[in-house]
């Protein structure tokens, strides 16, 4: 199965350009969405997801037209949205159960095995009989992931599931996500460049609407790899560094800021060549993206 995504464009009735003639091509396995708030990951997920319409642009799902065959993607969809309501009195045995019916599970036993097997996989098993109310976020967001997993989807969007979760909670999340296959197309949308780093062979970043990078984590790092630089510096010298160079980001380290630098040209004066990231990548596209609009 493989998801493509052709020129979608997508401006809101408030003027908005929420989508720019986006492209992308999304393999089996875990793909990674990275982008910061605003930059239409969500908006990106619900077309996809066919709750709303692009402009102009298309989706395909393998034979899908995900566009104009809606119930056919949905027959295949997993979706986790980036906030879901549960129903804070009901346990999640019986929610699961009553969403697995609704998923056209009728037969009364397979649903009992697919809801079973289900809370088992999300560690919910022996949470199964508490009221969801009294879940914790990651719980919930277990809950969340076990939804969407009805049915054997071959799509699964999950959009920015790890936002609040504490790291215990998180990396639960993620192995759990990566345990869930290579055999179908899961989309993970997020603006933690770890989550994209650890997990995912595929990844996308977006900004301001726009595809500004994609590939495998190890191509984009490629991309800006001995080309970028580390410093030390003062606080009162980080806007003259600013203004020589293309900082990619500035963190304080023990009070001091540590700079690092994009430079095709081979810096000297108390630069070092630093060992690329995603997380450089990350901030290099961002900052190029604002300064180019
Ligand atoms: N229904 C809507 N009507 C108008 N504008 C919208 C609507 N939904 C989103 N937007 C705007 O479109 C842009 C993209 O939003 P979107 O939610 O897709 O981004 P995102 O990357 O998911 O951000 P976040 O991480 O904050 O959820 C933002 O400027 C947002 O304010």
């Amino acid at each position: 199965m493989e998801l493509r995504i052709r020129n979608l464009s997508k401006t809101y009735a408030n003027g908005v350009r929420a989508l720019r003639d986006v492209s992308l091509t999304i393999p089996n396995g875990m793909f990674g969405l990275l982008g910061p708030n605003g930059a239409g990951k969500s908006s990106l997920m619900r077309t996809i997801a066919t709750l709303q319409e692009p402009d102009s642009g298309s989706i395909t799902l393998g034979d899908i037209d995900v566009l104009t065959e809606k119930d056919r993607v949905r027959q295949v969809l997993g979706y986790l949205p980036q906030e879901f309501g549960l129903y804070p009195g009901i346990s999640a045995e019986v929610l699961l159960d009553y969403f697995a019916g609704l998923k056209g599970i009728r037969d009364a036993r397979e649903r009992k095995l697919a809801v079973e097997s289900l809370l088992q996989q999300t560690n919910l098993w022996a949470a199964r009989k508490k009221a969801l109310g009294g879940y914790s976020g990651g719980m919930r967001q277990r809950f969340g992931i076990a939804v969407a997993l009805l049915g054997a989807p071959q799509l699964i969007i999950v959009d920015e599931p790890t936002a609040g979760l504490d790291p215990t909670e998180r990396n639960r999340f993620l192995d759990l996500l990566s345990e869930i296959g290579e055999n179908v197309v899961v989309i993970l949308s997020t603006h933690i460049v770890e989550d994209v780093t650890e997990l995912c062979p595929h990844m996308a970043i977006i900004a301001q609407g726009e595809v500004v990078a994609t590939g495998s984590p190890t191509d984009v790092i490629g991309e800006i790899r001995g080309k970028v630089y580390r410093t030390k510096t003062e606080k009162a010298a980080l806007a003259q560094l600013r203004a020589q160079h293309e900082v990619i980001s500035s963190k304080l380290v023990a009070g001091q800021p540590v700079v690092r630098v994009f430079s095709e040209t081979a810096l000297n004066d108390g630069f070092q060549p630093a060992e690329a990231t995603l997380e450089d990548v990350y901030f290099h596209r961002l900052a190029r993206k604002e300064r180019v609009g």
